[in-house]
């Protein structure tokens, strides 16, 4: 085992202890986190069904009494519900896209509910393959395969508890994108608009071919044990740490990396003598970051979901699917953005029922512009939801 810095101890903490359950109650705090069980097994699109389906999810602001302004946010792969405020339990970071978010900002709490779930699938509070399964034991490797799809049918439970027939908009960026897009095609009724940010109509080969090496470090990872860790006290981190290490050169700009680090040796140590360049210590933090928060094996379910990202399929292809989208529909990437570049988002936008161009967040930081440049995904945001009273 590496006993590089920062590499956390070998397991992993577990999913979040259940909180509060059901919908929207007056003097719950805000940004509060709740839990909505599924009455029944969730039906998945490979035709098994999965029991004992929990969502953790987070709401701000409230709702009018027509229960027509709630809006939902949906994260990329490593988020979670806490998508704006403080670090606090349970959250060992200040929300995701705190900005957007709160009084008077584009995501206005005094007009908008806004709601957040975790994935199912996730770790942070949703039913994932870290959680208990019927039988009393992590469900591991019996986790079944899910599709973004799947997803969206037990987030309905959250619309159901809170009261909420139709969103006024779904927002996400990456698998959050994704998501919008499916949450828009599968549930059409229940989607009035939608800001589809920085991904894919489908998968590409580009894009899963990044997520191959990934998916072997995890599992090639000796305490990966066929995806059964959960109860060994031990798991594949390192592993986990090499698929982020991978992930977020994909999620930076070139540019941005030569320009931060240039060919800096990290201070005190010398390349090629046993020591790093600043760049590969930056990547060493990530990596030991997200292993300290984030489950492997959701990791590995969540990538392949991705990877099975196609609006087209059963849908007569993907340019048919797209003419179901809400008319009110605004499609943006990074300009930096090298693994779901911004001609994956005209694609999109050219097929929408009101076709057009893609919007643009001009950052440097690539992929992650999406979550970095809070100010332009606000203007999308307002030009989005602006006539909404
Ligand atoms: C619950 C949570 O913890 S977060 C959950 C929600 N997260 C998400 O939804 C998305 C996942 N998050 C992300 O992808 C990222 O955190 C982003 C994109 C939001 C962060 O992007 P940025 O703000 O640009 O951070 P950046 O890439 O510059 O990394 C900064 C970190 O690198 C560290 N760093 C910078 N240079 C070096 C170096 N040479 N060596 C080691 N570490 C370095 C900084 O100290 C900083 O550490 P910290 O994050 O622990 O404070
Ligand atoms: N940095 C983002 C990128 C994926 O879109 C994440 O980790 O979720």
């Amino acid at each position: 085992m590496t006993s590089a810095p920062g590499r956390p101890a070998a397991r992993w903490s577990g999913p979040l202890r259940e909180g509060p359950a059901g919908g929207w109650r007056d003097g719950d705090p805000v940004g509060g986190r709740r839990w909505v069980h599924l009455p029944a097994p969730l039906e998945l699109e490979s035709g098994e069904a999965l029991p004992g389906v929990r969502i953790a999810y987070q709401t701000w602001g409230r709702p009018n009494a027509r229960r027509d302004n709630a809006v939902l946010v949906l994260h990329a792969l490593t988020g979670d519900s806490h998508v704006a405020g403080p670090a606090g339990p349970g959250h060992p970071e200040p929300g995701w896209w705190d900005g957007l978010v709160g009084p008077g900002l584009a995501l206005d709490t005094d007009r908008f509910l806004v709601v957040a779930p975790n994935i199912l699938g996730g770790c942070q509070g949703s039913t994932g393959p870290s959680s208990t399964a019927p039988d009393r034991r992590p469900w591991g490797s019996r986790f079944p395969h899910i599709t973004l799809r799947d997803t969206v049918r037990a987030e309905a439970a959250v619309a159901d508890a809170l009261g909420v027939e139709r969103w006024a908009a779904v927002v996400g960026g990456s698998m959050g994108g994704m998501r919008a897009l499916e949450w828009a095609l599968t549930l059409p009724d229940r989607v009035d608009r939608a800001l589809v940010l920085a991904c894919p109509v489908a998968a590409t080969a580009w894009q899963i071919a990044w997520t191959s090496p990934q998916l072997h470090a995890v599992r090639a990872d000796p305490d990966w044990s066929g995806g059964d860790y959960h109860l060994t006290g031990r798991a594949p981190v390192d592993g986990l740490g090499v698929a982020r290490r991978i992930a977020h050169v994909t999620y930076r700009g070139p540019g941005e990396l030569d320009t931060r680090f240039g060919r800096r040796p990290q201070d005190g140590e010398e390349p090629g003598r046993g020591g790093r360049f600043a760049v590969e210590s930056y990547l060493d933090h990530q990596a030991w970051k997200l292993a300290r928060r984030f489950d492997a094996a959701s990791y590995v379910v969540l990538t392949e979901a991705m990877n099975g990202h196609d609006v087209g399929r059963g849908r007569g292809g993907v340019e048919r699917a797209l003419k179901d989208m809400p008319e009110r529909t605004i499609v943006a990437g990074v300009d930096t953005d090298h693994l779901y570049p911004l001609a994956r988002q005209e694609e999109i936008a050219r097929h929408l029922p009101v076709p057009g161009r893609a919007r643009v967040i001009s950052s440097p930081h690539g992929h992650d512009g999406f979550l970095l440049a809070v100010d332009r995904v606000g203007e999308l945001v307002r030009e989005l939801l602006g006539d909404l009273r």
